[in-house]
């Protein structure tokens, strides 16, 4: 097992730059997402890793190994990685223990060695009742485990996810999700995967690489990137919470209450200002005193388990909190701002 280094990594398509400059080593045996909104370039990284695209420029390596580079580009099936795609691309006229074992077929390994492989695959995504079935016969979640499986039989030390779960309803993705954490441990493979859902890479990845129009903009632990994110954008992309105009402060700090409540008091709408991010559980509802500051309610959405409380503060600026029951809308309260994180604003 090795590393996965990509160092100063860029593509361009037609002259265009969609990737640009990209750092990023992937331990072995780590799970890790690369997220970001639709045409941030994840699937065209993904692609550059599976050896489906060349770089136009820097390099690839696992390991001692390179893999891509300016003047090198090794093929694909001679990377011996693992895929699993968003559409299962099975083979609709192979049952799922052929589609299984298709991978096998093509380096010729023989029929023993093949069976024990494919009932081994189909063990670990809980499919060997289903051996001799069409992809036809299964479930979109059943068809994208039949996949997982086919990427497992040639062991891979790397496999490559490129958005699995998005032809899947909620209650299966998280079923599946489950699937891919049994999938990871039993394995011990390196996992890279590309998902635009935060909550889907929080919930997986050991480190997620956040991305935005073909540069990272941060590469951490989901905690890390929750409670300390880098600039407002992927404050406003990653977990839920509201970011506040206040009076300049330092970036990348943590704001307590006291001096939270100076800053707003000293925010201008016409001077200088910093943007600062607190989540909706530092927010609490308390009795009038030095600290609390008026707001009024501008929604009240159910949520199941709670409310979703949206306020407005006396300069108009709006922020999210949490309630156990529902407040009428226009009605005044006053909160309490327990603490918020600096951010550095967008380049
Ligand atoms: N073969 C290609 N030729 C030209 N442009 C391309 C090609 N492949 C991708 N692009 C462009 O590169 C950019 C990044 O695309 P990419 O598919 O990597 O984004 P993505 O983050 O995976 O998006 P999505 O979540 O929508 O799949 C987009 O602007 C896309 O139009």
């Amino acid at each position: 097992m090795a590393r996965l280094i990509l160092e100063d990594v860029c593509k361009s398509f037609h002259g265009e730059p969609v990737v640009k400059g990209l750092n990023l080593t992937i331990e072995a045996g780590e799970f890790v997402a690369l997220l970001g909104p639709s045409g941030c370039g994840k699937s065209t990284i993904l692609r550059m890793l599976a050896g489906f695209e060349p770089v136009t420029d820097g390099t690839i390596s696992h390991g001692e190994h390179c893999l891509s580079s300016a003047k090198q580009h090794v093929a694909t099936e001679d990377r011996n990685f693992g895929m699993v795609f968003q559409s299962y691309a099975l083979w609709p006229h192979m049952s799922v223990k052929d589609n299984v074992g298709y991978p096998l077929k093509i380096q010729k390994i023989h029929s023993d060695e093949r069976n024990k492989r494919i009932q081994e695959a189909l063990e670990i995504v809980q499919l060997e009742d289903y051996a001799d079935r069409l992809p036809a016969q299964l479930s979109g979640g059943q068809r994208q485990r039949v996949a997982l499986a086919r990427s497992l039989v040639t062991e891979p030390d790397v496999v490559l996810f490129d958005e699995p779960l998005a032809n899947l309803d909620r209650h299966l993705r998280a079923k599946m999700e489950d699937t891919f954490r049994a999938f990871h441990k039993r394995t011990g493979a390196t996992i890279v995967y590309v998902t635009h859902d935060q909550s889907e890479a929080m919930s997986l990845a050991d480190r997620i690489a956040v991305l935005n129009k073909g540069e990272l903009v941060q590469w951490g632990t989901p905690q890390a990137l929750y409670a300390t994110p880098k600039n407002t954008w992927l404050a406003n992309f990653i977990g839920r919470g509201s970011v506040l105009r206040v009076s300049e402060i330092a970036p990348q700090q943590y704001v307590n209450s006291t001096d939270l409540h100076g800053l707003i008091e000293r925010y201008s709408s016409e001077g200088a200002f910093s943007s600062v991010l607190v989540r909706p559980q530092d927010i609490h509802f308390v009795s009038v005193d030095g600290l609390s500051i008026p707001v009024t309610v501008d929604n009240c959405i159910f949520r199941g388990e709670r409310y979703d409380i949206g306020l407005t503060l006396k300069d108009g600026q709006q922020v999210l909190t949490y309630s156990d029951v529902p407040m009428t809308t226009n009605s005044l309260h006053y909160i309490r701002l327990e603490q918020a994180w600096s951010l550095e604003s967008e380049s």
